[in-house]
């Protein structure tokens, strides 16, 4: 429908206060030869958007699952503001936890209006406050005239600020997003991201959204928590996980990367493109030199390592490179801007740029 053209209303009602979500050694199985997480220590703090990136089956959902009460840990604690709400002596229901929840797929009722879907949640309060509540909730996610009418007249990113508004109409101290913006078609993604974060921001509530999309991590995140085979392997701001990953694994979830098998020599690392810093590395260690596609400056002449392309494939502002360079095994793939080589060229400079590279002990990752 209109939601690229509307904005959610400004309201200063309606907000939460902010608190602070801590995972303390979690551990958790579904059988007793598999374990889903292990050892997960994790704290969201209050206001904060904490991203929770992986690949599928890494354990988000699962983790989402056991702050909302709807799975138990087999190890740890959850802590609300410091006090247990899930431990070895406590283990609050999910409806005491005040946290909000929000699925990808919406979930709404069909046959209840707006107002009525976003007043389900509020059994604690009169008819007639409740009502007031989930008013103030459809304000703040600018869709109050669509109060009386049913879920199918609203497009589907309208349907997910209804979600939202449910979600958040009881004013949760956290609010956990499961994928939210999965079910929403690419070119909707980007404004209902958006109106998103400013309306959590509005609202102060401290919110943990699990997603798999690098990009949309860093879109939506204060900070990024990235999990792989249930275990936390780094959290932080977008810049230090895309900057200074701690391993391959961050770094390829980041980048696209072209990976060269390389040795240690006098603190660097030997390449057919080049020597690149390894400080800390022992002389004749193994290595893994990781170059971002976008790495790369090309010319069609000058200084540089002599490359010859094999293929190019415009995509818009960039084009994809996939280049022959003597000594290196495999081909190497270059994104480079529109325009940079004139068409028909086939052999061509090219330059590294040294930021764009990552030196990691040898080990290759699987996702
Ligand atoms: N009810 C269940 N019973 C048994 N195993 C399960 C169950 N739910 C999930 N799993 C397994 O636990 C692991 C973690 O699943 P989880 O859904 O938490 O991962 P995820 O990172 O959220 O993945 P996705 O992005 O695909 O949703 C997976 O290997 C999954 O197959």
């Amino acid at each position: 429908m209109s939601e690229m053209h509307e904005k959610p209303a400004r309201v200063t009602a309606g907000v939460t206060f902010a608190a602070r979500l801590a995972f303390e050694g979690i551990g958790h199985r579904f059988t007793p030869h598999q374990a889903t997480l292990h050892d997960v220590t994790l704290t969201a703090e209050p206001g904060e958007v904490l991203c929770l990136l992986g690949p599928s089956g890494s354990g988000k959902t699962t983790l989402l699952r056991i702050a909302a009460g709807i799975e138990t840990q087999s190890a740890g604690r959850v802590l609300l503001n410091d006090r247990e709400i899930a431990g070895p002596s406590v283990f609050l229901p999910p409806e005491q936890r005040s946290i909000g929840l929000v699925f990808q797929d919406f979930a709404l009722f069909p046959h209840l209006t707006i107002l009525d879907n976003v007043r389900f949640g509020l059994t604690a309060l009169s008819r007639e406050e409740a009502r007031g509540e989930a008013m103030i909730a459809l304000e703040r996610v600018g869709l109050a005239r669509y109060a009386g009418a049913y879920p199918h007249v609203l497009s589907g990113g309208e349907q997910q600020r209804v979600a939202l508004a449910r979600a958040l109409a009881p004013r949760p101290a956290v609010l956990l997003m499961d994928e939210p913006f999965s079910g929403l078609d690419s070119r909707l993604k980007d404004t209902v991201r958006a109106e998103t974060l400013a309306i959590l921001r509005q609202s102060r509530a401290t919110a943990i959204v699990v997603t798999h999309d690098a990009e949309e991590a860093m879109r939506l995140g204060d900070r990024i928590a990235l999990l792989r085979h249930g275990r936390l392997v780094q959290v932080g701001t977008a810049e230090e996980l895309y900057l200074h990953p701690a391993d391959l694994f961050v770094a390829g979830f980041f980048s696209e990367l072209n990976l060269l098998d390389a040795r240690v020599r006098g603190g660097a690392a030997d390449t057919p493109l080049g020597r690149f810093p390894a400080p800390g590395r022992n002389d004749g260690e193994p290595v893994t030199v990781a170059i971002r596609l976008s790495g790369f400056d090309v010319a069609e002449a000058g200084e540089g390592v002599a490359a010859r392309i094999l293929s190019r494939r415009f995509l818009g502002v960039v084009e994809l490179l996939d280049l022959a360079v003597e000594g290196c095994d495999e081909h190497l793939r270059a994104r480079i801007r529109r325009g940079q080589l004139p068409p028909g060229v086939r052999d061509i400079s090219l330059n590294v740029n040294r930021s764009d590279v990552l030196v990691f002990e040898r080990r290759r990752e699987s996702a």
